[in-house]
């Protein structure tokens, strides 16, 4: 019989720190892992960011794996097993992945895979802001097989419990481990094999929030740049991408009113937005977008 590939699912709403954990992970192995990436939107980033370290990439962008992508996922799973046969591989889903669906799928459907489990990463900073939560979070917390609660950085100790004990409502089984920058000892991720029972998903899923990006080959002045993303919120849950400014170019990560910069090479600037409704918002944030340029070019000319 043939032996199926362990895969083990990094799940948890945008921005929670699934692509942090993976940076980690792929930084503690010694050969290269297997990873598929499942981006919601058309242009991959966290791709770019992780590509050429210690993995072996694929990446399915500009819709979701676990409903309408599961042909390309199931192109992809063969084509690594076929290829470098992995011991185990990798996904990490976008942040509005229902994991049901995709239990279903890996179990029921894709004959060479197997779920090895799924860890799912909680922002505490998003949870205490928003506790009111979605469909989709639940989800995540329900099916989890290892609960990370990260960020804990940015939520005071004493809250922490409370959001510990509303996880365990939902999940009773999975444990909660407590992670800033997603620091886990990476050995809890595997080998968790859990019996869990399959049911077909009843729902269509529908996606909530939608996305565009930017490109530009232009420098952005960096002040101006910032005063837009103090500006994002609340139409902009999730923005990231790449930015150049005078100094070099950055890793960009904005996550419900929090940003920060982090020195990254990459060619030009390329950046995603993703919110509820944002086709309301998208002219106002380009035309922004475009004065930050314009700003940063004056600034050139006035330099010469
Ligand atoms: N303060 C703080 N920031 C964190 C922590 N973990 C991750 N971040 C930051 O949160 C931002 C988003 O992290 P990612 O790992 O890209 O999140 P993600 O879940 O992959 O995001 P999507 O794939 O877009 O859903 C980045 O700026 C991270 O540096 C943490 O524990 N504390």
């Amino acid at each position: 019989m043939q032996v199926r590939t362990p895969i083990t699912i990094i799940t948890g709403p945008l921005g929670s720190g699934k692509t942090t954990l993976l940076r980690h992970l792929l930084n503690s192995v010694s050969k290269p892992m297997a990873v598929v990436m499942n981006e919601f939107g058309e242009i991959p980033i966290d791709g770019t960011v992780i590509a050429g370290k210690n993995v072996l990439l694929k990446e399915l962008a500009g819709g979701c794996v676990c409903c309408s992508l599961i042909g390309e996922f199931e192109a992809a799973m063969n084509e690594m097993i076929d290829t470098v046969d992995p011991e185990k591989i990798v996904l990490e889903t976008t942040g509005v992945a229902e994991p049901e669906a995709l239990v279903f799928d890996i179990e029921e459907r894709l004959s060479r895979v197997r779920l090895d489990g799924i860890v799912s990463i909680m922002d505490a900073d998003g949870l205490l802001n928003f506790p009111s939560l979605g469909h989709t979070t639940r989800m995540q917390i329900e099916s989890a097989d290892l609960l990370l609660l990260n960020k804990v950085d940015l939520v005071p100790e004493r809250e922490l419990h409370p959001l510990e004990e509303k996880l365990q409502q939902l999940n009773q089984t999975a444990p909660i481990v407590r992670t800033q920058f997603c620091h886990v000892d990476m050995d809890l991720l595997f080998g968790i094999a859990r019996e869990r029972t399959v049911e077909p998903p009843h729902h269509v899923h529908q996606l909530e929030f939608d996305s565009f990006s930017y490109s530009s080959a232009v420098i952005f002045d960096r002040e101006k740049f910032e005063q837009f993303a103090a500006n994002l919120a609340p139409d902009v849950y999730r923005a990231k991408g790449f930015i150049r400014f005078t100094d070099g170019i950055y890793l960009f990560n904005f996550v419900a009113g929090r940003w920060n910069f982090e020195p990254f090479a990459h060619k030009d600037t390329v950046l995603v937005f993703i919110g509820r409704q944002l086709a309301n918002a998208k002219e106002l944030m380009l035309n922004r977008l475009r004065a930050c340029e314009e700003a940063a070019t004056l600034h050139k000319v006035d330099a010469s």
